[in-house]
Parts: structure tokens; C-alpha cells; sequence
């Protein structure tokens, strides 16, 4: 019995010795800790606590290491999270060798276990969006402003001086949607309602696995990836409904060359200019098409929901934002340099973001190598960096009552400053203090077409509807989940057709 008791004290000891030569060695150690005990074991509980509104703890350690570093524990790693303009400005010289932004969105959405290996291995369909799309806005916006008008009537039906409630979100993002794949797709599969639902199903689906996968530890996650992918089911779903457009244009560029006078102006035919060569099966390039989807329309319907809930709560926006889209619209017609100048209704839009954002945290990037950043932190190589975003924000020390959602503070900024500061407040310019799109090289590439889709389908509704607040006339509070921010989603507008008396 003795023998047994002294084998249980030296396996006991051994563990102790263990854990606490693992706490000692943790590369990560020097770095404070915000939100958890830096203990093994201690800190995974805690990043329990995490997945539901933390930004407690963001703020906390925001306030503690102004212009610095901490760190927060995740399920599977410590999350090291900087502030302040020059850490931020490090995070974006330094290049993708030091600080990766690919390696950043790998690690975080988990792609490794997720993706098509080709797809991962070359993300042109990242490059098109920044060169092509945006180069081609103006080809594509007038199908977008199409697109607009009659998806609106369809999803938000009103009858003459009634009220009609809609639950905002949904609504939204089936008209985003649809929006969006009038400029990746084309009619008439960008009215196609099962291949629509896919698409905004298909970023669902994509954070549920990027949650399992994060459950597990490193060597399991390659067997988990053997029996669960929703991504490849869903990209299968895709398939059918691409395969004869793709396999329809691919013969058109064979037979006509040079000669295909109405080649489509579209995502689709985008990503199709670059994959013939490379030989590519029509699998990656839909899982292309739907990794673009789930970054376009999440995004973007959350953003015009918070917009449209703030319309309807404060009805004296309205006014003032209807002038302006109509002196625009005279002056220049339907066009993109009209939606350019619409100042109230771009401030609207950068303020939505500045206020709810789409997460707490931004601009995500992996260690390649072991670092030692501006301020001191060792930062060994695998470590995931980002900057707390959500904190910065609502840092009342940067902009004035932060804390205050202010719909026209950019357009008052931009009327009072000289022309080159001015552009600084357009709602697609980054800067370290604003990092809804990420900032620098990475930023995101598709807040060109965004802003232009955004601002056509709000200018759109604010001529035609009169607004209200739905339900008990209360906005309803934001919903925070695991770092991601979003609209409460019940919240209801009421929709009236606009009366011109
Ligand atoms: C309001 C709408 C949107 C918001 C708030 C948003 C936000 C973001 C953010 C925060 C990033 C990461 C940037 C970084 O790591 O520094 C990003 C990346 C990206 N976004 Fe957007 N996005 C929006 C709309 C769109 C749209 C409409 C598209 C496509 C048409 C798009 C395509 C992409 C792509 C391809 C990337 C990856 C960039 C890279 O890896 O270099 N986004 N977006």
C-alpha cells in the first residue's frame, strides 16, 4: 500500500513539476495577461468566458496598456492583442515575412483544415477583387443600381400609407445577397433563391467549423478535418449551379478569343480569366466564389442593418440625408460619382462602423519569425497579433464624445478640413485609429464596391420609404459573440412608402 501511496506522491510532484516548468517556459509569460490567470489550465477556462461579450476585458487591457501590449486567452492559443498608432502602424510595415496577414486569417478562420489546398495555396481570388472589381465599379455599378430597386420592392412590400415591419436582418441579408451577385454572378442566377440562401448559409456554416476546429488541439485537428467540413459540403451544394455558366463561358473564350465581344463583366468571369490558365476545376473555383460571398455579405448586411436601425430610431436623420441624395442624383443622375458625393450618407456608413463594427479585435497577423515590436514585446514566432479594435474606437481621447453615435461628425470633419484631410474621412480610408477595413496593404480590398453597394441601396430607401422603429420603439442592444459584433438579430424597422406631401 505504501508503495503505491509513494508512486501516486512521485506522479503527483512530477505534474506539479511539469505545469510549472510549462507556466516558466511559456514564451508568451513576459507579455501581461488581461481577462485570465496566465496559469496552464486555468487560462483555457477562462477562454470559456471569452466566447460570449468580452469587452470588459478588451477595455480593460486597453486602459491598462494604452499604446502597448497584452494578451487573452483563446481555446487553443494566447491572443496577443496591441493599441496605439505606432504599434498599429508596426503591425502594418512590417511585412507578410515578419507579420503575416495571410498566416493571420489562416490561424484564425482555421483554413488550413478548411480549404481546397489550391485555393489556399494561391489566393488570386483576393488579388481580383483589389485589381478587377474595383478597377471595373463603374462597368458594374449600373447593374448594381438595378439590382437595387427591384430587390428592394420584392423583399420590403408596402401597401399605400400602411406600416409594414421587417425584421431588418434577415431582410437585409437576402437583399445583399442577391445585390452582390448581380456583380459576381450575374442574372439569372443572381435571383436564383436556393442558390442565394447557399451563399449566406455558406458563412454560417464556415464559423461553426472554424468553432469546432478551434476546440481541438493542433494534432487532432487534421483527423477532425477527415469527418467534418462543412465548407467542402457546402461548396459541393455550389457546384450544380455554377458548372454550366462556367463550363458555358470557358467554351465562348475557346471559340471567340479576342473576338468575345459581350464577355460578362463580372466576379465569375474575374476569377475564370484566371483560372482557365491554371487549369482549375470548377470545386476551387466555387469555393473561391463562396469564400468572396461569406466576405462580402456578412459584412455588408450588418453594417446596412445598424444603419437603417439608426435611421428609423432617429427619424430627424432623414431629412437632411433626402436633400442630399437629391441634389446628387440631379446632378449627376444614378452614378458612381453621385454616391461619391453624398457626404452625410458616407459619414453615415464610416460612423455605423466606427460605432458597432463587425469585431472587437482587427488586422490579424501570425509571427513568421521571432520578434521584438516597438515597445519592447518579445513576440515569438506563431504568435497571433492584433489590435483591439472595438477599443480604439470608442476612445473618447481620439475622437471627440466616442462614446456617442454622431451619424454626420465625418461630413462636419471633412467640410471644415482642406481637401487632402477631408479624404482621410471617407468612409473607405483606414488609418490606425479607424480599422473597420483592417489598414494597409491588406486592408480590405472590397470596401470600394461595399461603399458603392451600401450607399446605392440606403440612398435607394431613404427616397422611397418613410422609417420607423419597430417592436417597443427601443433599439435593441448589440449581440457580442466570441470577438464578433453583431445587430441584434430581431430587431424590426417599419417601412412606409414615402409620402411626398
Ligand atoms: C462593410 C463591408 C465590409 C467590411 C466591414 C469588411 C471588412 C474586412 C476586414 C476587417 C478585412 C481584414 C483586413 C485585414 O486583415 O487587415 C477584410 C478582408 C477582406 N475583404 Fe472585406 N469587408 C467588407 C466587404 C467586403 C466585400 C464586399 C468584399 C468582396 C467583394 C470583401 C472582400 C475581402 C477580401 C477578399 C479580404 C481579404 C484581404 C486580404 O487577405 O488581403 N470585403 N474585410
Amino acid at each position: 500500500m505504501d508503495d503505491y501511496r509513494q508512486v501516486a506522491l512521485a506522479l503527483l510532484a512530477v505534474g506539479i513539476a511539469a505545469y510549472a516548468v510549462r507556466w516558466y517556459t511559456d514564451p508568451l509569460r513576459a507579455i501581461p495577461t488581461v481577462g485570465a490567470s496566465s496559469l496552464p489550465g486555468l487560462s483555457w477556462l477562462a477562454a470559456f468566458r471569452m466566447l460570449g461579450d468580452c469587452r470588459d476585458v478588451l477595455e480593460e487591457g486597453y486602459r491598462k496598456y494604452p499604446a502597448g501590449t497584452f494578451k487573452i486567452p483563446a481555446l487553443d492559443r494566447w491572443m496577443v492583442v496591441v493599441s496605439g498608432r505606432e504599434l498599429v502602424e508596426e503591425l502594418r510595415k512590417r511585412g507578410d515575412e515578419e507579420l503575416s496577414a495571410p498566416g493571420g486569417s489562416q490561424e484564425t478562420l482555421q483554413s488550413r483544415y478548411i480549404f481546397e489546398p489550391e485555393v489556399l495555396a494561391d489566393e488570386y481570388h483576393v488579388e481580383v477583387v483589389k485589381e478587377k472589381l474595383t478597377r471595373k465599379l463603374p462597368a458594374v455599378l449600373p447593374d448594381v443600381i438595378d439590382e437595387v430597386t427591384v430587390a428592394v420592392k420584392d423583399h420590403i412590400v408596402t401597401r399605400e400609407d400602411e406600416w409594414t415591419s421587417v425584421e431588418v436582418m434577415p431582410v437585409m441579408q437576402k437583399i445583399i445577397a442577391r445585390v452582390s451577385n448581380r456583380a459576381f454572378v450575374g442574372l439569372p442566377l443572381c435571383r436564383n433563391e436556393e442558390y442565394l440562401s447557399l451563399a449566406v448559409d455558406f458563412a454560417v456554416d464556415f464559423m461553426k467549423s472554424v468553432i469546432v476546429f478551434r476546440l481541438f488541439p493542433g494534432f487532432l485537428k487534421p483527423i477532425v478535418a477527415l469527418f467534418y467540413n462543412l465548407v467542402k459540403q457546402d461548396t459541393a451544394r455550389a457546384v450544380p449551379f455554377l458548372r454550366p455558366i462556367i463550363e458555358e463561358r470557358q467554351r465562348a473564350a475557346a471559340d471567340l478569343g479576342e473576338g468575345w465581344n459581350d464577355k460578362p463583366t463580372d466576379l465569375l468571369q474575374f476569377l475564370l480569366d484566371k483560372a482557365t490558365s491554371k487549369n482549375e476545376t470548377v470545386f476551387a473555383i466555387a469555393q473561391r466564389l463562396l469564400t468572396l460571398n461569406f466576405a462580402a455579405i456578412h459584412t455588408s448586411s450588418n453594417t446596412i442593418t445598424h444603419a437603417l436601425t439608426h435611421l428609423a430610431e432617429q427619424p430627424e436623420l432623414v431629412e437632411p440625408l433626402r436633400d442630399e441624395i437629391e441634389k446628387r442624383i440631379a446632378a449627376d443622375g444614378w452614378t458612381g460619382a453621385a454616391l461619391a458625393n453624398m457626404w452625410m450618407l458616407d459619414s453615415l456608413l464610416r460612423e455605423t462602423l466606427r460605432f458597432h463594427g463587425i469585431g472587437l479585435l482587427a488586422m490579424g497577423r501570425k509571427a513568421m519569425k521571432d520578434l521584438t515590436l516597438r515597445d519592447g514585446t518579445h513576440v515569438p514566432r506563431g504568435t497571433l497579433v492584433q489590435v483591439a479594435a472595438y477599443a480604439t474606437h470608442h476612445d473618447s481621447a481620439l475622437l471627440d464624445h466616442a462614446d456617442a453615435f454622431d451619424a454626420f461628425r465625418y461630413a462636419r470633419l471633412r467640410s471644415t478640413t482642406g481637401q487632402g484631410a477631408g479624404a482621410r474621412q471617407q468612409f473607405t480610408s483606414t488609418s490606425p485609429e479607424y480599422v473597420p477595413f483592417g489598414h494597409g496593404a491588406h486592408a480590405c480590398p472590397g470596401r470600394y464596391f461595399a461603399a458603392n453597394e451600401l450607399k446605392a441601396m440606403l440612398a435607394y430607401v431613404v427616397l422611397n420609404y418613410d422609417l420607423r422603429l419597430g417592436g417597443d420603439g427601443a433599439r435593441e442592444p448589440d449581440v457580442f459573440v466570441a470577438m464578433a459584433a453583431v445587430p441584434a438579430p430581431t430587431t424590426r424597422v417599419l417601412f412606409r412608402k414615402r409620402s411626398r406631401g
